[in-house]
């Protein structure tokens, strides 16, 4: 593929979202990896106070934004959104595509509306990528209804984490209730083709469905009650959650941690962030994950220009956050604490093996299924 959209032709910008821990920075990720000579910028939007999927996908993108704390679709104004869209469609930048990770908790709604809203020739909408965990998502759409409206706007639905269920026929046909017709991928560590989302538009090859056409698009969203209110008094995701986010120089017990990814707090969804330990031999920068009780951790060496030091943010509903508060506070070495290198075993063991991209995918593994 040529890099760079010609100048006459608006930049596509893409809407990545799903619930909590499904997979979307994963699959950015990929994209960004896999791309290829096609240049993509993106734009990250998280719930904490910390922007941790800013720090997960940086330094991969041709440009990469972060929007402030608080859910994009409401906590972050239009203007906000639309003054970040423009940047990236400048034409020195010569984007081919943009993507906007929302955050797990956002209203997919709100979102698409503003960049259908958008005031810019250059720039255009193009599509809704929806992000599930397929271990979880029959719960999860139990739990909270508006998950099913959120599916029923996708273009292209990616039932990520299969490796983690057996049952890919009831979480299609649960899916097939809310929208029977976007394009179905089955994928392990959300490996989307590039191809899919980048030339011409999010859907399925020659046989999927139609993308929602604009106009029916957008009467989808004027019938929607959270579009039009402008007090936000209506029920977001995000209004039964809460985030704590904790930063600190001081290098973390890697057992405390490892406890706490293991057991977290009660309430506690999703922990995710960056970890510094400061141990000899295992000095690097740890990524640590939780979701639903499923841990996962990467390391890699620090960047010589990066902020070292550790940032976590833990996402729950019913979470207690000063006891969440004081739990992270108890991760922290003090200075006359031993350090004790045994211990690094309780983080080491959920590292993949060397040569494996991840635990959980197979090296020869397909990119993605249709579902
Ligand atoms: N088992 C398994 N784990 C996966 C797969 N894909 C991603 N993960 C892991 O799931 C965790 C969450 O992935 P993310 O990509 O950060 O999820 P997210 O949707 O961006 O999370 P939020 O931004 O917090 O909503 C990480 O530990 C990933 O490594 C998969 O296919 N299988």
């Amino acid at each position: 593929m040529t890099a760079g959209v010609p100048s006459s032709a608006p930049t596509p910008v893409l809407v990545v979202a799903g619930f909590l821990g499904a997979g979307k920075t994963t699959l950015l990720n990929h994209l960004l990896r896999t791309a290829d000579g096609t240049r993509i910028g993106v734009v990250v939007n998280d719930f904490g106070a910390i922007n941790i999927d800013a720090l997960l996908v940086a330094g991969q993108s041709e440009s990469t934004l972060s929007l402030g704390n608080g859910c994009i679709c409401c906590s972050v104004d239009d203007s906000e959104l639309a003054d970040a869209l423009s940047d990236l469609a400048r034409p020195a930048l010569a984007l081919d595509l943009i993507v906007i990770e929302a955050s797990g908790l956002a209203e997919p709604r709100n979102l698409v509306r503003m960049v259908l809203g958008l005031d810019d020739r250059r720039l255009r909408y193009g599509g809704l990528v929806y992000v599930v965990d397929a271990a979880n998502v029959v719960a999860t759409l139990a739990e909270h209804r508006g998950l099913g409206a959120h599916l029923a706007l996708a273009d292209l639905i990616v039932v990520n984490k299969a490796d983690l269920t057996r049952d890919v026929d009831g979480v299609r046909s649960q899916i097939r209730r809310f929208n029977p017709t976007a394009a179905l991928l089955r994928t392990v560590g959300a490996r989307v083709p590039t191809e899919l989302l980048v030339d011409p538009s999010p859907r399925a090859p020659s046989s999927g469905p139609e993308q929602l056409g604009l106009d029916a698009l957008m009467r989808e969203l004027e019938t929607d009650d959270c579009a039009r209110d402008d007090d936000h008094s209506h029920d977001h995701l995000h209004d039964a959650y809460q985030s704590v986010s904790f930063a600190t120089r001081q290098p973390l017990r890697p057992r405390a941690l490892a406890r706490f990814l293991e057991r977290p707090p009660d309430g506690a969804y999703r922990i995710k962030g960056v970890a510094d330990f400061d141990i000899p031999g295992h000095r690097d920068r740890y990524e640590v994950h939780a979701v639903g009780g499923h841990v996962g951790i990467r390391a890699r060496r620090w960047r010589p220009d990066e902020d070292r030091r550790t940032r976590l943010v833990v996402i729950g509903a019913g979470l207690d956050e000063a006891v969440a508060r004081h739990a992270l506070a108890e991760l922290q070495r003090p200075d006359d604490e031993p350090v004790d290198r045994q211990s690094m075993v309780t983080i080491t063991r959920y590292l993949p093996a060397a040569g494996t991209a991840e635990p959980w995918i197979a090296p020869d593994a397909a990119d993605a299924e249709p579902l």
